[in-house]
């Protein structure tokens, strides 16, 4: 079994509102970088955990993880709308299996997905539907939100599945890190319109989501001007939470406390469950021969974002079932060399 993770923060800022060519380019190079050893990889299915941000999935029924059967994106920000390629079966295995383990997982036979799934799609691998993808949200929106113990405890179970089932494995943790983009909650809403629009904001107009679109931008521009209203980024709980995961260090992720990370580093750092959940997927799917490196790290005000990237690969190992080595191409696809152009000063 060989298996892949990527961690990547996602924003839908991009296009819209840009730091400096320079770190455009940076963020660019790594996305191609981080293709291209997809690409390479050739998975034959993708586990891919990503947070909801009321485009999805609302609070006349919120889950706090959710399997998809069968998904579809939205189409919010620049992300492409239409049907992800979710092999319903082996969804259906998948959740059965992690429900077995203890894990409440709520599913649907129609899940909506947004940018927090889709823009990870496309940019590291071409599309929505290039690979067959199981989609699980994890909601890191609408309190009470579970603990990253629960998130670390939903990937382990998932990768225990998925260690045993695929020979080549990609697992997709995209969201975080510190942030706080304005995303209204229900505890301080006072506008009717906006309180409907958390509990069922379902189908939007397209007048209403632009007009939310623009509004995230609008923030964005005054956040990166320095106005304050969001929570500032905190570079140091993103280094210390990177250099955590690169460690593996599961005792100290499991010690998080949801009140203090919004404190810290913002109500929308929660998404960086994600990473916790697929890296504790890549760990029990690799019975722990795996090695993780974090490879890129900045904080980008213009599109509100800790922006991190950790990647993680299973030893080289002959194959179960197939016997021998993978094709010589595969191996000589990615070389450390070849990623260093995104370096990293942090983690
Ligand atoms: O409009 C929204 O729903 C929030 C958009 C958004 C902005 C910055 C970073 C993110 O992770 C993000 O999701
Ligand atoms: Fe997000």
């Amino acid at each position: 079994m060989k298996a892949m993770l990527q961690c990547m923060s996602h924003t839908p800022l991009k296009g819209y509102f840009d730091p400096s060519p320079d770190v455009v380019g940076e963020v660019a190079d790594l996305v191609n970088a981080v293709r291209e050893e997809v690409a390479c990889f050739d998975p034959e299915v993708i586990y891919l955990f990503a947070p909801d941000h009321y485009n999805g999935v609302f609070l006349d029924l919120m889950p706090q993880f959710c399997i998809g059967m069968g998904a579809t994106s939205v189409g919010d920000y620049m992300t492409p709308d239409g049907p992800l390629d979710v092999p319903r079966q082996l969804a259906e295995r998948c959740a059965e299996a992690v429900i077995d383990c203890g894990i409440d997982l709520a599913f649907s036979y129609r899940m909506q997905v947004d940018h927090g799934f889709a823009q990870a799609l496309v940019e590291m691998t071409g599309a929505l539907d290039r690979y067959p993808v199981i989609p699980i949200m994890i909601n890191a929106v609408a309190p009470p939100l579970v603990s990253f113990k629960r998130a670390r405890q939903l990937g382990e179970a998932l990768g225990r599945f998925a260690g045993h089932e695929h020979e080549r494995v990609l697992f997709i943790g995209s969201g975080g890190l510190s942030h706080n983009p304005p995303i209204p909650a229900i505890a301080t809403a006072s506008d009717p319109v906006v309180i409907e629009r958390l509990i069922a904001g379902r189908h939007p107009t397209p007048e209403a989501r632009d007009a939310r679109q623009k509004r995230t931008i609008a923030a964005a521009r005054a956040f990166a001007a320095g106005d304050g209203g969001l929570h500032a980024l905190s570079p140091e709980w993103d280094r210390a939470f990177m250099r955590q995961v690169q460690a593996r260090d599961w005792s100290a992720i499991d010690a998080y406390r949801n009140d203090e990370v919004s404190k810290a580093a913002g109500a929308s750092t929660h998404e960086a469950k994600t990473w916790v959940a697929a890296a504790a997927a890549m760990e029990a799917a690799c019975a722990q021969g795996w090695k993780a490196e974090a490879r890129y790290y900045r904080p980008i005000p213009e599109w509100v974002a800790g922006f991190g990237a950790l990647s993680g690969y299973s030893h080289e190992g002959p194959s179960k079932s197939r016997g021998g080595a993978a094709p010589a191409g595969r191996l000589q696809c990615q070389s450390k060399q070849d990623r260093k152009g995104t370096s990293d000063e942090s983690a």
